[in-house]
C-alpha cells in the first residue's frame, strides 16, 4: 500500500500512475468518503419520487444497503473467440474451415466490493461479451482466468449475481408492483414468509423511486406503460430484491435522456457503496456521469487500451503522448475517440478527401496498435501483479462469504416445486388473461359455431352424410384452433425464460406445468362453448349423454392437439417454421382424417394413425351412431348406418384402441415438448 502523501510525490510513469490507483480504495474496498456524496437531486424520478440517495439515513435500513456477500472480482487475460457462421455454398454444406473470430483479446481487471466498474469503448469492441464472460453466461470456451473471491464461478455465485440486459425483458401487462413482488415470491428465501417477500418489493419500488407508478402497467414495445427510465429500473429492481453482491448491467442509460441516465448511474453507485461489486456498460456517458465511475476498462476491437481507475485516465494517456487538450471536457469521448485510433490532434471524418481518409484509416489502425501495446508494456504487468497480490491475500484472509456462497456445492431452490409453480401459474394466468379472454379471440369462436350451426340448422339421420361431416369439423376446427395457439408459447416467452432461468429462479418442470396448465381454462372454455352451441343447433342426437361424450371427446383432442403445438414450438423455438410446420401437418391429417378420401392406396394409408383428428372423428361418430341406428339409404329404404360408407370405412370398432392412441399423443407430445425445452435452456 503507497502511503497517500507519496503518491503526489511519484514520477507520473504509467505504471506508477496505475499502482497507487489499484491501491487507493483501503483493503475492505470501501471507497473515498467524497465518493459517495449523494448525487444531485434537482430531477425527481418517476413523477416526482425520491431518489435513494436523497432518503435519510433511517430509510437504510433496508436489505438493499449492505451487500451480506462482498465479492471481489478478478478477471485477467480473458479472451474469447467465435466460430464464425460460413453462408457459402448456400443449401450445400460448406467444406471449408470455419473462420474465428476474436472477440475479446487479453483484457484483465480488478474490482472490488463498493466499487463502480464502467465498460467503454466503440459499438461492437466487446463490452458485452465481457460483460456476459463476467457474468458466467457465455457459451463456449473462455480462456484466462475469472475468479469471485478466489473461487470460480458456481451455482451459488450465479444466485448472488444479478444481471441486467441491455433490453428490458419484462411483461408488459404486469404493473410494476406485480413484477417485482413475483419475482420476490420466486427469488427471495423460503425462510420469509409471503408478506416479508411482498413487503421487500414494496421496498425495493420505494429504494428505486417508483412508488408513484407502482401500479402502472410495465408496457413493452406495442404497449404504452411506464416510460423507458422507470422500465429500466424496474430490470435493477429484479435484481436488487435478491441483494445481489455483483451487479452486471449492459448499457442501462441506452435511449434515455442524460437526466434519467445520471439518475440511474447514481443509483448504481450507491448501490456499489453498500458494498457490492457493480459493473456496467455504457456507451456514451456525459462528463457527469463518467466522474460517478470509479474504474474504467477501455476496449478497442476486443483489446484493452486501459483498465484501472477511473480518475487516473488522462494521466495516463498523457503520460504515453496522448494529451486531451482544450477539446475534451468529457473523458469519456477521449477515450472513445483513442479507441478508434483517433488521437486528439487527428483531423475528423467530415474534414477531410476520400484519399485522406484512407490514410487516415491507416493512422487510426497505427494508434490502436500504439495503443494496445502501451497498455500491455505499462498498464498489463502492474496489473497482474495485483491480482496476483490480491490472490495470496485471498488465499492468506478468507473472504467474509458464508461458507454456502462458495464451492460449487449443490445449489438449492430458495422456494419448493409447490411455490414455485403456484406463483409462476398466478403470474401467467394475469400477464395473459388480456390474450386468453381476448374479444376477437371469443368472436372468431362464437362467430365459427354460430355459422356452423346455422349451415347444419336442425340436420337428421335423412342427411347422414350432412351430419358426420360437421363431426369431421369438429374434429378439424378443434384440432387446428389449439395447435396454432399453443405453437407461439414457448418462442415468445424464450427471452422471459432464459433471463428468468439464468439467474435461477425457478425449476423448468415448475415452469412448464404452470405454463400448460394456465393456457387450459380457455383452451377449454372457448371449445365447450362452441361445442354447445353447433352440437344442438346441427341437430345432432338430442341425448344428454351423447352431448358430454362428444364434448369430452373434442375437449381431449384440443389437449393433444395443444399438446403437438408446444412441442413445435418448444423444438423450433421460431414462430414463423412452427406455424409452417403445422399448416402443413394439419392439411395431411385433414386428406388423411377419411372423410374426403375413402379409399387411399395402402401404401400411404398409414398417414391416418398419425393423425389425431383421424382418432377424434372416430370416436366423434362411434359415440353419435349405435349399431341399430338406420338412416334412409335410397327412397323408401331404410340402411343399417354402420353401412353408410363414410362409417364403414372407418371401422367403428376397437374404440379404446383410438383412446389409448390418443394418451399416448397426449403424453407424448408434452414430454417431447419438455425435453425440446430443458435442452435449449441454461441448467
Ligand atoms: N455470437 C456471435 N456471432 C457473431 N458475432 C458475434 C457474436 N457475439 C459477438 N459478436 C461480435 O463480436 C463483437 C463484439 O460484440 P459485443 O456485443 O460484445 O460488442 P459491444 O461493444 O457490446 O457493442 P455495442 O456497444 O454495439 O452493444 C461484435 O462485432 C459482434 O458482432
Amino acid at each position: 500500500m503507497i502511503p497517500p502523501e507519496q503518491e503526489t510525490s511519484m514520477t507520473n510513469t504509467p505504471a506508477n500512475i496505475l499502482l497507487s490507483n489499484l491501491n487507493r480504495p483501503d483493503q475492505n474496498g470501501s471507497v473515498h468518503a467524497e465518493r459517495s456524496a449523494p448525487p444531485s437531486s434537482n430531477v425527481s424520478p418517476c413523477l416526482g419520487d425520491d431518489m435513494p440517495a436523497d432518503r435519510p439515513t433511517s430509510h437504510r435500513s433496508s436489505i438493499l444497503r449492505r451487500s451480506l456477500r462482498p465479492v471481489t472480482l478478478k478477471f485477467e487475460d480473458v479472451t474469447y473467440s467465435i466460430k464464425l457462421q460460413t453462408t457459402k455454398g448456400g443449401w450445400v454444406a460448406s467444406h471449408e474451415p470455419k473462420q474465428t473470430r476474436t472477440i475479446l483479446n487479453g483484457v484483465s481487471g480488478i474490482v472490488r466490493p463498493g466499487e463502480l466498474l464502467a465498460m467503454l469503448g466503440p459499438s461492437g469492441s466487446g463490452k458485452t461479451t465481457l460483460l456476459t464472460a463476467l457474468s458466467g453466461r457465455l457459451p463456449g470456451k473462455i480462456s484466462g482466468k475469472i475468479t469471485y473471491n478466489g473461487q470460480h464461478f458456481s451455482s451459488s455465485m450465479k444466485h448472488n449475481t444479478g444481471f441486467v440486459t441491455q433490453d428490458d425483458v419484462l411483461y408488459p401487462h404486469l404493473t410494476v408492483l406485480e413484477t417485482l413482488t413475483y419475482t420476490a415470491l420466486l427469488r427471495l428465501p423460503k425462510q420469509l414468509t409471503k408478506e416479508e417477500k411482498m413487503e421487500q418489493a414494496e421496498m425495493v419500488i420505494m429504494e428505486l423511486g417508483l412508488t408513484r407508478c407502482r401500479d402502472s402497467i410495465v408496457g413493452g414495445p406495442l404497449l404504452r406503460g411506464v416510460s423507458g427510465g422507470e422500465r429500466k429500473r424496474v430490470s435493477i429492481g429484479q435484481e436488487m430484491l435478491v441483494n445481489p453482491s455483483l451487479l452486471l448491467l449492459d448499457e442501462p442509460t441506452s435511449g434515455l435522456d442524460s437526466t434519467t441516465a445520471q439518475r440511474i448511474v447514481a443509483t448504481l453507485r450507491q448501490l456499489a457503496r453498500g458494498g457490492r461489486t457493480v459493473i456496467t456498460t455504457i456507451h456514451q456517458p456525459s462528463s457527469r456521469l463518467y466522474r460517478m465511475f470509479d474504474k474504467v476498462v477501455v476496449l478497442s476491437d476486443g483489446y484493452p487500451i486501459y483498465s484501472g481507475h477511473a480518475g487516473r485516465v488522462m494521466e495516463y494517456f498523457g503520460s504515453i503522448g496522448y494529451e486531451a487538450g482544450f477539446n475534451f471536457i468529457n473523458p469519456a469521448d477521449f477515450l472513445l475517440d483513442l479507441a478508434n485510433g483517433v488521437g486528439p490532434d487527428a483531423k475528423q471524418d467530415d474534414q477531410l478527401e476520400y484519399n485522406g481518409r484512407l490514410e487516415h484509416q491507416e493512422d487510426q489502425n497505427t494508434t490502436k496498435q500504439f495503443l494496445i501495446s502501451s497498455y500491455k508494456k505499462n498498464l498489463y504487468p502492474v496489473l497482474k501483479a495485483e491480482i496476483q497480490q490480491s490472490h495470496k491475500d485471498t488465499f492468506l484472509a478468507p473472504s467474509r462469504t458464508t461458507p454456502s456462497s462458495r464451492g460449487s456445492g449443490k445449489y438449492q431452490w430458495t422456494t419448493s416445486w409447490w411455490e414455485q409453480f403456484k406463483v409462476l401459474l398466478e403470474r401467467g394466468l394475469k400477464e395473459r388473461k388480456h390474450e386468453s379472454f381476448s374479444g376477437l379471440r371469443i368472436f372468431q369462436v362464437l362467430s365459427v359455431s354460430l355459422l356452423s350451426g346455422l349451415l347444419w340448422w336442425h340436420s337428421d339421420t335423412s342427411h347422414i352424410q350432412d351430419q358426420v361431416g360437421l363431426l369431421f369439423f369438429f374434429s378439424i376446427f378443434w384440432g387446428f384452433f389449439p395447435l396454432f395457439n399453443a405453437i407461439f408459447a414457448f418462442p415468445m416467452e424464450r427471452p422471459m425464460l432464459v433471463k428468468e432461468r439464468s439467474s435461477g429462479m425457478y425449476r423448468l418442470s415448475s415452469y412448464y406445468f404452470a405454463r400448460t396448465v394456465g393456457d387450459l381454462p380457455m383452451e377449454l372454455v372457448l371449445p365447450t362453448v362452441f361445442v354447445t352451441v353447433s352440437y344442438w343447433m346441427g341437430g345432432l342426437k338430442p341425448s344428454f349423454v351423447t352431448f358430454a361424450l362428444t364434448l369430452s371427446i373434442v375437449l381431449y383432442n384440443v389437449l393433444v392437439s395443444q399438446g403437438l403445438g408446444l412441442a413445435l414450438g418448444a423444438i423450433l423455438m421460431d414462430v414463423k417454421q412452427g406455424t409452417t410446420l403445422a399448416s402443413v401437418t394439419m392439411l395431411v391429417f385433414l386428406l388423411a382424417g377419411g372423410y374426403y378420401i375413402q379409399h387411399i392406396p395402402s401404401f400411404i394409408a398409414w398417414l391416418k394413425y398419425i393423425s389425431f383428428s383421424h382418432y377424434c372423428y372416430k370416436l366423434l361418430v362411434g359415440v353419435q351412431y349405435s349399431a341399430n341406428e338406420v338412416y334412409e339409404c335410397e327412397m323408401g329404404m331404410h340402411c343399417s348406418v354402420m353401412n353408410f360408407p363414410a362409417i364403414k370405412y372407418l371401422g367403428l370398432d376397437s374404440m379404446w384402441s383410438d383412446v389409448a392412441a390418443l394418451a399416448v399423443m397426449l403424453v407424448g407430445y408434452r414430454v417431447l415438448a419438455y425435453v425440446a425445452l430443458r435442452m435449449g435452456q441454461p441448467h
